[in-house]
């Protein structure tokens, strides 16, 4: 790229990414929401979503120290409390963990990250290592992918709900939510990104940072579907399913 684009152009390129990388599109979620993993795999999913849940308030701290104005921290805050709750067993990773001892995991056990696969880890540690490292630009772009999540949290859901008896829609309580956060959230920062990307290389930076989260969530599916549904080699140490219904 080495034209500067307008603000919206540059939205609509961002966009194109989604359309292009989300990981709507990956096979595994393909399969979860389409019915065909067994509770064991599924198990699986949740345990190392977990590690992604409970990193997403990390990263976020270490950006929230990095902003410039209150105006931005107190937006940038709003996500730590969505996350972290306000007192024990409130926010988003408390509502992940009932996610997970609804399929029947153990808390402390999901807690202790024994059973994440190792991908999981690098994927995760990737992304707040890069939001760490990177630009405040660069950092708030990362989390763009939320403008595309509404769509897939709806497909999970429904699919989920329809297509497997052990789940209810208690189980599935953490994502309601999230459908008014995720639009919230990443209106905010797109109108940041549109309105701070002002120079062709800056605009780039933005596109890669996309590009680059994309592939920490696809790459999260990646290690999944290795590991749990072909050719299944499950790293030692990592999870194993007991119960295969
Ligand atoms: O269910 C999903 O597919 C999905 C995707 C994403 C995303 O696109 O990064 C997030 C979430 N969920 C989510 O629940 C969440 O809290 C969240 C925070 C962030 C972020 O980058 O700050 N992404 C996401």
């Amino acid at each position: 790229m080495t034209t500067l684009l307008t603000p919206d152009e540059l939205e609509a390129a961002l966009r194109t990414i989604g359309a292009e990388r989300y990981h709507n599109l990956h096979p595994f979620h393909k399969a979860l929401h389409g019915g065909r993993l067994t509770r064991g795999q599924i198990q699986a999913w949740a345990l190392n979503r977990y590690y992604y849940q409970a990193s997403i308030p990390a990263k976020d701290a270490t950006l929230l120290a990095r902003l410039p104005t209150p105006e931005l921290r107190r937006e940038w805050r709003r996500r730590l409390i969505d996350h972290d709750g306000t007192e024990p067993g409130t926010g988003g990773v408390a509502r992940w963990l009932k996610l997970t001892e609804g399929l029947g995991l153990d808390t402390a056990y999901v807690q202790s990250l024994d059973g994440l696969l190792p991908g999981t880890r690098f994927a995760v540690d990737a992304y707040v290592h890069f939001v760490r490292d990177k630009s405040v630009l660069e950092a708030i772009a990362s989390s763009l992918t939320e403008l595309f999540s509404p769509t897939i949290i709806s497909e999970r859901v429904s699919g989920m709900l329809r297509n497997y008896s052990f789940i209810t829609e208690e189980t599935l309580a953490y994502f309601a939510p999230r459908l008014t956060q995720a639009p919230q959230d990443s209106a905010f920062a797109l109108a940041y990104v549109k309105e701070h990307a002002r120079t062709v290389e800056q605009q780039q930076a933005v596109i890669n940072a996309l590009k680059f989260k994309c592939g920490v969530l696809w790459s999260m599916l990646d290690e999944l579907d290795y590991a749990y549904v072909a050719p299944g080699h499950i790293p030692p140490g990592s999870f194993r399913p007991q119960d295969d219904r």
